[in-house]
């Protein structure tokens, strides 16, 4: 005997690319732009799809592909991943009597308005992928109480955002015993590739779709995202880091203190190393961290540190 005891399927990697046109006043059309990857994947009364090859229950992935599409033409709230995912999975939940649970998945990729340097101004119109960082969200809707009764979780974040300081980094203090190959240094190369999340609290009460609207107010998704990344640019930059955990630990604090929605922080860095080369056979002394000034950056292995910081209550 075997029993199908989860099942969840929809579309992934649905792109998609967006203009809002707004007049701007003087008679100019002033337009902003999202590229967004979208991933929509549902929950529901689906098993008999599995074990009795009855179609009658499937929602095709390729009608949750249209809803992403169509919605990002209609929904007011595009330009702004975690409403829009909140939009988009309530439109699931709400359309098929069958269909109890929704996750949406969002990857934005960076487009960044160009500042004209003649005048200083930002464009209109003209944007620059300048960097290969993408701003995350994660949104499961729960209609399994009913269809009045709609709750939501977000997760948001980003990842790809990399980063390096040539200085203020030391690792010492560690177990040594004979398992230990590793040196002492109270300076090091600190480089990581930063993956970075965090959920939010959200007000009580059902999820509406004229309720999203507030969310952004209540909730300040926006900001979060740029506080959250501003707070991981400034700790790693400005730490003097006794480990890579030490200073995770400093930028997930800060992000708890200067966000009042944000409930738990988690990061995954990998330690991505440097190797000072050995110059010896030419004279140079570059071995010792005081010294050392030639590295060999290394692909792999890296070392992989992670963590949860959650509020305290
Ligand atoms: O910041 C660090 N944490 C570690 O746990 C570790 N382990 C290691 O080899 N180098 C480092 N660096």
């Amino acid at each position: 005997m075997a029993t199908l005891t989860a099942a969840r399927y929809g579309k992934d990697k649905v792109r998609i690319f967006r203009v809002v046109r707004s007049p701007n006043g003087d008679g100019q059309v002033w337009n902003d732009v999202v590229e967004y990857n979208v991933r929509a994947l549902l929950e529901g009364d689906i098993a008999t799809s599995y074990t009795q090859a009855d179609n009658s229950v499937v929602v095709a992935t390729d009608s949750s592909e249209s809803c992403a599409t169509v919605l990002s033409g209609t929904s007011p709230h595009v330009l702004h991943p975690e409403l829009f995912a909140l939009d988009l999975g309530l439109h699931f939940v709400k359309t098929y009597p069958h269909i109890h649970k929704a996750f949406i998945d969002i990857e934005q990729l960076k487009w960044t308005r160009i500042i004209v340097s003649k005048d200083g101004k930002p464009h209109k119109h003209s944007f620059t992928r300048d960097g290969e960082e993408k701003r995350l969200t994660s949104v499961e809707i729960d209609a399994t109480k009913g269809k009045g009764a709609v709750t939501a979780k977000v997760t948001s974040g980003l990842s790809g955002l990399l980063v390096l300081k040539s200085g203020g980094s030391a690792f010492e203090g560690f177990v040594r015993d004979e398992w230990t190959t590793l040196a002492e240094v109270n300076d090091r190369i600190f480089s990581t590739e930063v993956e970075l999340s965090y959920t939010f609290a959200l007000p009580a009460g059902a999820l509406t779709a004229e309720g999203i609207a507030a969310l952004q107010e209540k909730v300040a998704f926006d900001k979060t995202a740029e506080s959250a990344k501003q707070i991981t640019l400034d700790v790693f930059a400005t730490d003097e880091s006794a480990s890579v955990q030490a200073t995770m630990f400093k930028m997930s604090s800060e992000i708890i203190a200067a966000n009042p929605t944000v409930e738990s922080v988690s990061y995954k860095l990998p330690n991505k190393h440097y190797i000072p080369v050995d110059l010896g056979f030419k004279g140079l002394s570059n071995l010792k961290p005081a010294d050392a000034e030639v590295f060999c950056p290394v692909a792999a292995p890296s070392g992989l540190i992670t963590a949860t910081v959650s509020r305290t209550h």
